[in-house]
C-alpha cells in the first residue's frame, strides 16, 4: 500500500449541480483531489488528479454542473447539497456576457446582428451589497471567475471596499486589481487568492498587482468620510484606467461591499452616503442585493430609475461567521502576509498545491529591522488621540477634523504604536508645487509593516516588514488593527 492510500480519504459521488460543503477546524487542513467529471470551487476548476490543499479554517464548497467523484482527505464538518443559487447565478453571468459582447462590437464599430438594437452597450459595472454573511464576496469570486473562464480574454476588475476583509491586502485595506486567471479558494486569509502585495518571491503565476488605498479600520462608520474619499480615489483610479484601456473596460467590474451596506435601515445612517460614493464613483449600472427583500426594496426606490437593481438568491451554504471567528481570519491574514500561505498537508498526503500553485512558491520570510524613529513619519488620521470637545478651554474651537493627518510621536507613551499594523504609502508627488495639505489621503499603499518594538530611550523602533526595503524618509498611517507575531 502506498502512503497516499494509507490515509482516510473518502470518495464522495456527486450529482449534477449538487454541492460538497465543507468547514474546517481550527489546526486542520484538508485535501480534495478531483478523480472523473469537472467541478470547481467557487467558479474556479479544478484540474483532474491534482490535491488541492485547505486549510486556516476554510469553510467552501465543490460544485459540479455535470457529476463528478472527488477524493476527500482528513473530512471535518461536510455535506451534500442538492439546493443551490449556482443557476442563477449563471444566468447573472450570462446576461453579464452578452452586455460585455454588446461593449466590445461597438466599440470596435462592428454590426450588430441579433440582439435588441435599443439595448445599452455599457459593460457591467456591478455593486454588491447584502446583509453580513450573505455570500457576497463568495458571489464576486464566482461571476469574476466565470466571466475570465468564458475564453473571451476578458480580465474583470474586482474592487474591496470591505474594510474587514482584506482582500488582497491587510484587513483595513480597500482593493482594486484586473483579473485574468480565476481567483483560488484555499484559505480565508487569502479570500481573492494570492496577490504580489508583500514580497517579489511571492509572484505566484496568478499572483496579482491590486492597487490599494489604507484605510486602517474595521467598520466603516467610524470614519465614513475617510472611506468616501478612499472610496472614490480608488474610483478615479479605476477610471483612469479604463480611458487608456478601452479593451480593459469592455469587461466590466465588481464591487464588493462590506455588509454595514446592507445593514439595518433609515436615510439618516452614513451607509446610504458610501453606497452613493460607490454608484458614482465606479459608475455602477447593476446593483446587486444578496437575499434581502427590504434591502432589494429600498435600492429599487433610490436606483430604480437609474440602473438595475436585481434581488438574487442567497446559498444556504453561507456560514454564519462571528466576531471570533472574524478576529482569528484577520490573524490569519496579517501572518500570511509576513509569512506566505502555508498550509501543512494533511498526513499521506505528500504532493499538493494551494490554489494550484506549488506550496514552496507560496512561502515568505520577512525582516525584523531596527530603525531610528525619525526614519518614518507616522500619522493617524482624524482625531482619534483628541480631547473630548468638552475638555477644550472654553471658546476653544475644535481644529482637527475627520479628515485631518495628525502625527503620531512614537516617543510619546501611550502612542498606540506597539503591535500597530502601518500601511506605508507611497511617494508624495516630487513637483512640490502640485502637493497639497491632504495629499496623503490620497497616496496609496505600497505594503504593510508592524512595530514590534519601541525603545524610547534610544529612540529606535523594531519594525516587521516582508522584505528589507528602507523605509527611511517614508511616510506611514496607522489604524486600529493591532498584530503579534505568535
Ligand atoms: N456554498 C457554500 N458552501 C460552503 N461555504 C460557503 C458557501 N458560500 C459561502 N461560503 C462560506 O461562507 C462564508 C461567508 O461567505 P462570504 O464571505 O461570501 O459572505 P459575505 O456576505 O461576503 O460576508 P461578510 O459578512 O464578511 O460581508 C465564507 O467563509 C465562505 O467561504
Amino acid at each position: 500500500m502506498t502512503e497516499e492510500q494509507s490515509t482516510s480519504t473518502k470518495e464522495w459521488h456527486l450529482e449534477p449541480e449538487t454541492e460538497y460543503r465543507f468547514e474546517l477546524d481550527p489546526g486542520t487542513s484538508l485535501a480534495i483531489k478531483l478523480v472523473r467529471g469537472h467541478a470547481e470551487v467557487f467558479g474556479a476548476e479544478l484540474a483532474e488528479g491534482k490535491q488541492y490543499l485547505f486549510g486556516s479554517e476554510c469553510k467552501a464548497a465543490i460544485f459540479t454542473w455535470k457529476g463528478c467523484t472527488v477524493e476527500i482527505s482528513q473530512p471535518s464538518t461536510e455535506y451534500v447539497s442538492d439546493e443551490t443559487p449556482m443557476a442563477a447565478y449563471a444566468n447573472l453571468h450570462i446576461a453579464f456576457e452578452q452586455m460585455r459582447v454588446r461593449a466590445l462590437r461597438t466599440l470596435h464599430g462592428s454590426p450588430a446582428h441579433d440582439d435588441d438594437p435599443s439595448a445599452s452597450a455599457e459593460p457591467p459595472r456591478v455593486l454588491v451589497v447584502g446583509p453580513e454573511n450573505s455570500g457576497k464576496t463568495t458571489l464576486c469570486k464566482i461571476l469574476v471567475n466565470y466571466a475570465v473562464r468564458a475564453g473571451q480574454g476578458w480580465s474583470p476588475l474586482l474592487a474591496n471596499v470591505d474594510p474587514s476583509e482584506g482582500g488582497w491586502a491587510a484587513p483595513g485595506a480597500l482593493s482594486a486589481a484586473p483579473v485574468h486567471s480565476p481567483l483560488p479558494t484555499s484559505s480565508p486569509a487569502n479570500p481573492l487568492g494570492s496577490a504580489a502585495t508583500s514580497a517579489p518571491t511571492s509572484l505566484s503565476s496568478n499572483a496579482l498587482l491590486p492597487l490599494v488605498y489604507w484605510y486602517g479600520h474595521a467598520e466603516t462608520k467610524r470614519n465614513p468620510l475617510l472611506m468616501d474619499r478612499l472610496i472614490r480615489n480608488l474610483g478615479d483610479n479605476v477610471n483612469d484606467k479604463y480611458d487608456f484601456d478601452t479593451e480593459g473596460k469592455v469587461s466590466g467590474l465588481i464591487v464588493d461591499t462590506p455588509s454595514s451596506f446592507g445593514a439595518g435601515t433609515g436615510a439618516s445612517d452614513h451607509r446610504h452616503k458610501l453606497i452613493k460614493a460607490c454608484v458614482d464613483a465606479f459608475r455602477i449600472n447593476v446593483i446587486l442585493v444578496v437575499g434581502h427583500e427590504k434591502l432589494n426594496v429600498e435600492m429599487q426606490r433610490i436606483y430604480g430609475s437609474q440602473l438595475t437593481v436585481v434581488k438574487i438568491p442567497k446559498s444556504g451554504g453561507v456560514v454564519e461567521l462571528d466576531h471570533t471567528y472574524r478576529e482569528r481570519i484577520h490573524n490569519y491574514q496579517l501572518h500570511t502576509y509576513m509569512y506566505g500561505q502555508i498550509i501543512p498537508a494533511p498526513p499521506g498526503i505528500t504532493q499538493a498545491t494551494v490554489g494550484g500553485e506549488a506550496l514552496t512558491e507560496l512561502t515568505l520570510a520577512p525582516s525584523s529591522t531596527v530603525i531610528s524613529f525619525d526614519d518614518l513619519s507616522i500619522f493617524r488620521i482624524g482625531a482619534e488621540t483628541m480631547a473630548p470637545t468638552s475638555a477644550l478651554p472654553i471658546g476653544a474651537t475644535r481644529v482637527v477634523s475627520e479628515m485631518q493627518p495628525v502625527p503620531v510621536d512614537p516617543a510619546q507613551p501611550g502612542s498606540g504604536l506597539l503591535n500597530a499594523v502601518l500601511g506605508l504609502l507611497a511617494p508624495p508627488n516630487p513637483d512640490e508645487n502640485e502637493r497639497y495639505d491632504e495629499e496623503i489621503l490620497d497616496l496609496t499603499v505600497t505594503g504593510f509593516l508592524i512595530i514590534t518594538n519601541l525603545d524610547i530611550p534610544r529612540r529606535k523602533m523594531t519594525i516587521l516588514a516582508p522584505n528589507q526595503g528602507s523605509v527611511a524618509g517614508k511616510t506611514a498611517i496607522v489604524g486600529t488593527y493591532e498584530w503579534q507575531d505568535q
